[in-house]
């Protein structure tokens, strides 16, 4: 698992060392895992770091002093180092160190700010070092002027140069992600102590490129993170896995209320989904055009057109494929939201959702819909978040704020896809491709969501290595869920030499997604009993 930090947790970690004189060893830490990882990179492309140019754009503060540092340690290998002083002062002991080194460091000033922008530009390397976490904003002044400049030098003249940032691209905020003012952006981040949420949250894990996080002996020191990334053995560790004498009833039944005249295909790729994510059966609930569409393209599925109240299942799915219209649909979607289960809320459900939510409740909005929720919650006149454009600028904040709001556990779609409950924990999936970008790849999603919901049962022991309360276990379902979407999306784009895909090719990819990520793990209780292992 990736465990990712606010820069106050960060700060405040760093607290008890810096109070016992350590200040400068952990520079120095920082600086050697900054230069150790430009060293690597330049390898990897084939390049000689002797006479390779070098520009550190190095800010006033500690973030400038780990770049400087970093910079002298470049430079002490034979490469060419320019040092930019972006705030009319520098560290005054990396600075020493940088100078002796051979360093050559230059002031930002009206004249300079052009020549050196081209420098910049024409780098091998560039080292942003300009703002840290004790950024206040976006970048501004003569900063935010050199990167303007710097960006169109390299629109207009190239640059092939590779830019690394200096424990984050300097004007994004390091708790959310936002970034006001222009920003670089890297190629490598490379962060110490511990990766800083902003840099798994759009946009600023937009500008981040590749994150490393370096330690620094802070680690310790670092209270529970304030947003985590599942990786594959925690993946395989959730995914729940049949025991020997289940049936069909206990694997987990989910019930699907999806799908309109006028979006058929939604019920059934949410069917397809659902059924590709190891539920034991799927209830579909809708009118008899829609349900006869389902019956022929997923006879797994038993169809009605019932009510809610006289289907038993363990979860529900809402909402896919429905729109304001959908009187009977969405009658049908408040009866699941408020049957107690798990649900699973998408699309058509979010305009139609009871004005308070528990996190069983988990709501599957992209950033427009989420807007349109945020709008309606928060009030038209006070809306921060009143359109797409706002919520992508701060996906992390819209969506730990909708979920405060709700009371629901809330999944913001994306290349970054976050979830947060109420209480403020939350998760950052980016395991797919900008291919799921098709139309229906939500509704699989849903279908994948709702599945796991059905199979999860109530059972909170398996989510306590997380180290979350016990509502995070629906993010942390949720979370699973993209995860295996965005593998299943990249493994099914991988599979056409990386070419496009299609929602359906999505739903088929999961299995064997879900079978490669559960070898991972031995925690099926079928494994250590299986008859169809050979008998010794
Ligand atoms: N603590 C430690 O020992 C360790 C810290 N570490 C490193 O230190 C970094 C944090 O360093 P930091 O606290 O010095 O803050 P930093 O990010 O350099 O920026 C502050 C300076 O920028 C200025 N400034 C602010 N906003 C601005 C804006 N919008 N636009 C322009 N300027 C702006 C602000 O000026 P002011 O506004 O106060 O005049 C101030 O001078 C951290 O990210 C990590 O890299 C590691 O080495 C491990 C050990
Ligand atoms: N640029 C992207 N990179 C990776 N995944 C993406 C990107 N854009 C969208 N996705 C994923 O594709 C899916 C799209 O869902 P959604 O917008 O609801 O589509 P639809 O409504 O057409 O089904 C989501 O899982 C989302 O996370
Ligand atoms: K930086």
């Amino acid at each position: 698992m990736i465990s990712a930090y606010s820069g106050t947790q960060v700060r405040a970690a760093e607290e008890p060392l810096l109070a016992a004189g350590l200040g400068d060893v952990l520079m120095q830490r920082a600086a050697h895992g900054l230069a150790n990882a430009v060293i690597t990179e330049l390898r990897a492309r084939g390049r000689r770091l002797y006479g390779t140019r070098v520009v550190v754009l190095a800010g006033k503060g500690n973030n400038g002093g780990d770049g400087l540092y970093a910079a002298a340690f470049l430079a002490g290998r034979g490469m060419r180092t320019t040092a930019v002083l972006t705030g009319g002062a520098a560290h005054p002991a990396a600075l020493a160190a940088f100078l002796r080194a051979g360093g050559h460091a230059e002031e930002l000033t009206g004249e300079t700010l052009k020549p050196l922008a081209a420098e910049t530009a024409r780098a091998g390397v560039v080292i942003d070092a300009i703002l840290g976490t004790g950024a206040k904003g976006g970048l501004r002044g003569s900063a935010a002027a050199l990167v303007e400049a710097v960006l169109e030098a390299r629109r207009t003249d190239g640059g092939n140069g590779f830019v690394v940032a200096c424990d984050l691209p300097s004007g994004v905020n390091a708790d959310s992600g936002e970034a006001a003012g222009p920003v670089l952006p890297a190629d490598l981040t490379v962060t110490f102590g511990g990766a800083k949420a902003g840099l798994l949250a759009d946009p600023g894990a937009d500008h981040a490129g590749r994150v490393h996080v370096v330690p620094i002996g802070i680690e310790e020191h670092l209270p529970a993170p304030a947003l985590r990334r599942l990786e594959e053995a925690e993946l395989s560790r959730l995914l729940p896995q049949p025991a020997r004498r289940a049936h069909k009833y206990s694997r987990g039944v989910l019930g699907i209320v999806a799908g309109s005249v006028q979006y058929p295909g939604a019920a059934v790729l949410a069917c397809r989904g659902a059924l590709a994510a190891g539920v034991g059966m799927v209830r579909y609930l809708g009118p008899p055009e829609v349900a006869h569409l389902v019956r022929q393209s997923c006879p797994e599925v038993v169809c009605s057109d019932g009510a809610v109240a006289d289907n038993r299942v363990q979860a529900w799915l809402v909402g896919s494929g429905m729109g304001p219209e959908d009187h009977e649909q969405l009658a049908r979607a408040r009866d699941a939201i408020q049957s107690g289960l798990p649900v699973v809320a998408d699309a058509g459900a979010l305009p139609a959702l009871p004005s308070k939510l528990a996190p069983h409740v988990v709501l599957t909005p992209h950033a427009g819909e989420l807007a349109a929720l945020l709008k309606r919650l928060e009030g038209e006149a006070d809306a921060r978040f009143g359109d797409r454009e706002a919520v992508e600028a701060a996906t992390f904040d819209a969506v730990r704020k909708a979920a405060g709001l709700t009371g629901a556990t809330v999944l913001l779609k994306g290349p970054a896809t976050l979830v947060a409950i109420p209480g403020g924990e939350a998760f950052s999936q980016a395991d797919g491709t900008p291919w799921l970008a098709t139309a229906g790849s939500g509704d699989v999603l849903a279908g994948v969501i709702g599945a796991l919901l059905a199979q999860a049962g109530s059972a909170v022991e398996p989510y306590r290595f997380l180290g979350m309360g016990d509502d995070g276990r629906w993010a942390a379902l949720a979370a699973l869920g993209a995860a295996l979407h965005g593998i299943a999306g990249r493994a099914a784009s991988d599979a056409r030499s990386g070419g496009p895909i299609t929602a359906g090719g999505v739903a088929e990819a999961i299995p064997e997604i879900w079978g490669k990520v559960s070898m991972l793990s031995n925690s099926g209780a079928w494994k250590r009993n299986s008859h169809s292992q050979p008998l010794r």
